[in-house]
């Protein structure tokens, strides 16, 4: 049989790494949706609809570094565009195909279905070229290899997604075999010259500080290469304190004897930002500063920043370009003196333990009661989903034991995305058990996704937090908009079992239920639990009253008039 484009396509993502894709299919893309399903490699995942099958790819990408989302025309990729824009925004590699018309059809000014009705196809094109390092549409079938290789290349070296457009009728169509895939993979690596002189320019600017601390962000991941394990060498030559942003959470060990907490301005855990405070340098690894994550601009650090990113190395008076985040930390940790002044001053202000109140089983269930019980779930092989809403503060005060893992969308922040997301990442790490911090308004937009849990029997345990509607805008700024209406969300996840399914939907209204659910969730091996947690709706966390407050006041900044 003759190899074809797709065969190409499908062979190029298998050799990346990926082995599953997810699919919505349409009659745009069914040719090369068998193509990619005649790859040995690559398992087919269908979502619900094609917002679930992008944010299902980009948890897939969290797990497995990269991941291909696979829509038809139009319907199918402007709603993929949004979990495309979350990739772009947390700097995951998701390779979005779209089919797309037949190649005669614009030569004869045919007016096509999925489209907007008129005869120039080309504005999602457009559109993708906004929301990826790289778009490509294949109008030719010899050019399929160029075009692939150069959108895939882009979108690994950048950590960012690309977007793949390929007509109806040029999937099956005649190709040539793939080269090596060295060429789609190779890094750049860092200049040999830049790499040293930052790595000296930056131990000289250290040595002459007395306070520096280390600030850990979300890209020191995304960077790969080695730079979480560079990292630990670094914060381990220099000694100082280590204090990680919140969607950098679970990055760095929090169990490590110099991790200072979660560095989040006045919502910071364990006084991190006190010691960040006092300090007279602070190393910003793969940081990113915005109105969330400087709580509406009050916690943007007031000294010079330096910055190591994933390509380039800048602090007061130096930048140096191509030098690769993992090469220079490595590097940096054979050139810096050791200098433990932040670490000692934190072990005389960091705050005592709390005691954490454990509620009677008779108790009416509270928010602090879920915290305490999930954080009893926590352990090696647990990965923690917490979704945008007060599952983020309550999340992010949580203590990770060694080994367990932590993923949240901070950036991008689109309710909803753990449900698919949490099921993309879990097909992808089945040794792992992976657990969902949910509220009640974001699990209304993509609940559909727990159908696919249970289509691939994932037993992810989803913990939905019901607070009678969106209270995080509640405390940002209250109306009738912040009312959903209410459903039955244990109910509603039976009825996801059709007539094989194994998910098991439970609620729970006091401590004990709770702690009953996740003993009938921790023995359900075949399949997702859903456990509602009804609590007050008023009952929220006071870092979200606080965070919330600042961020109203931030979107509240009168416009600044002309000429002021
Ligand atoms: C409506 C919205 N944000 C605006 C928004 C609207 N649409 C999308 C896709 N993403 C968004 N973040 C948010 S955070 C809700 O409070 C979430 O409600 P819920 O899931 O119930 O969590 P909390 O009750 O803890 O807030
Ligand atoms: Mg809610």
């Amino acid at each position: 049989t003759k190899y074809t484009v797709g065969d190409y396509l499908a062979e190029r993502l298998v050799q990346i790494g990926i082995r599953h894709h997810f699919v919505v299919p349409g009659d745009y893309n069914l040719v090369l949706l068998d193509k990619l399903q005649a790859n040995p490699n690559l398992t087919e995942v269908g979502c619900a609809n094609e917002l679930n099958c992008s944010l299902a790819a980009e948890g897939y990408a969290r797990a497995n570094g990269v991941s291909a989302c696979v829509v038809t025309f139009s319907v199918g990729a402007l709603s993929a565009f949004n979990g495309t824009g979350s990739a772009y925004a947390e700097n995951l590699p998701l390779i979005l195909i779209s089919g797309s018309p037949n190649t005669n059809d614009a030569s004869q000014f045919h007016l096509l279905h999925h489209t907007l009705g008129t005869t120039d196809y080309s504005y999602q094109l457009e559109m993708a070229k906004k929301i990826t390092c790289c778009a490509v549409a294949i109008a030719r079938a010899h050019e399929a290899p160029r075009l692939i290789d150069r959108a895939i290349r882009h979108a690994l070296l950048a950590r960012k997604p690309c977007y793949i457009e390929i007509p109806t009728n040029l999937s099956g169509a005649e190709c040539v075999r793939p080269g090596p895939i060295s060429a789609v993979t190779y890094p750049i690596t860092s200049d040999k010259a830049a790499l040293e002189a930052a790595a000296n320019c930056a131990a000289e600017y250290l040595s002459g500080k007395l306070k520096p601390v280390i600030l850990v962000g979300p890209k020191l991941r995304r960077a790969g290469d080695g730079a979480e394990e560079a990292l630990l060498k670094l914060a381990e030559a220099m000694g100082c304190a280590v204090a990680v942003q919140p969607a950098a959470k679970g990055m760095f060990p929090e169990d490590h004897k110099q991790f200072v907490g979660i560095f989040w301005g006045t919502v910071s855990t364990d006084a991190a930002d006190s010691i960040v405070h006092w300090a007279d340098a602070l190393l910003c690894v793969g940081t990113v500063f915005t109105d969330y994550s400087t709580v509406g601009w009050t916690a943007m650090p007031d000294i010079p920043l330096m910055a190591a990113e994933m390509d380039h190395v800048t602090f007061p008076g130096a930048h140096f370009s191509r030098v690769r985040l993992g090469e220079f930390l490595s590097h940096l940790a054979t050139q810096v003196k050791y200098n433990n002044s932040t670490m000692i001053e934190y072990n005389h202000l960091k705050p005592d333990p709390v005691l954490v109140h454990t509620a009677a089983p008779g108790d009416e269930l509270t928010r602090k009661e879920i915290s305490r019980q999930i954080q009893a779930l926590l352990g090696p092989k647990t990965t923690l989903f917490v979704e945008t809403g007060d599952s983020w503060f309550n999340g992010v005060q949580l203590k990770l034991p060694p080994g367990a893992q932590f993923e949240i969308e901070m950036a991008w922040g689109h309710i909803g995305w753990s449900i698919p997301a949490a099921f993309g990442y879990a097909l992808r790490h089945p040794d792992r058990k992976t657990i969902v911090m949910v509220g009640d308004g974001s699990f209304q937009v993509t609940a559909q996704e727990v159908s696919q849990m249970v289509r691939f029997n994932l037993p992810i345990t989803i913990v939905l937090i019901n607070n009678r509607g969106y209270t995080i805008e509640v405390e940002i700024h209250d109306g009738s908009y912040n009312k959903i209406k209410n459903w039955n969300y244990a109910l509603l996840v039976q009825a996801f079992n059709g007539e094989d399914g194994n998910a098991k939907g439970l609620s729970a209204k006091t401590a004990g239920e709770l702690q009953d659910a996740i003993k009938v969730a921790s023995e359900n091996t075949q399949g997702p639990t859903l456990i509602e947690c009804s609590i007050d709706q008023d009952d929220c966390s006071r870092e979200l009253i606080t965070w919330g407050h600042f961020v109203a006041a931030a979107n509240a900044r009168p416009p600044r008039l002309s000429g002021a």
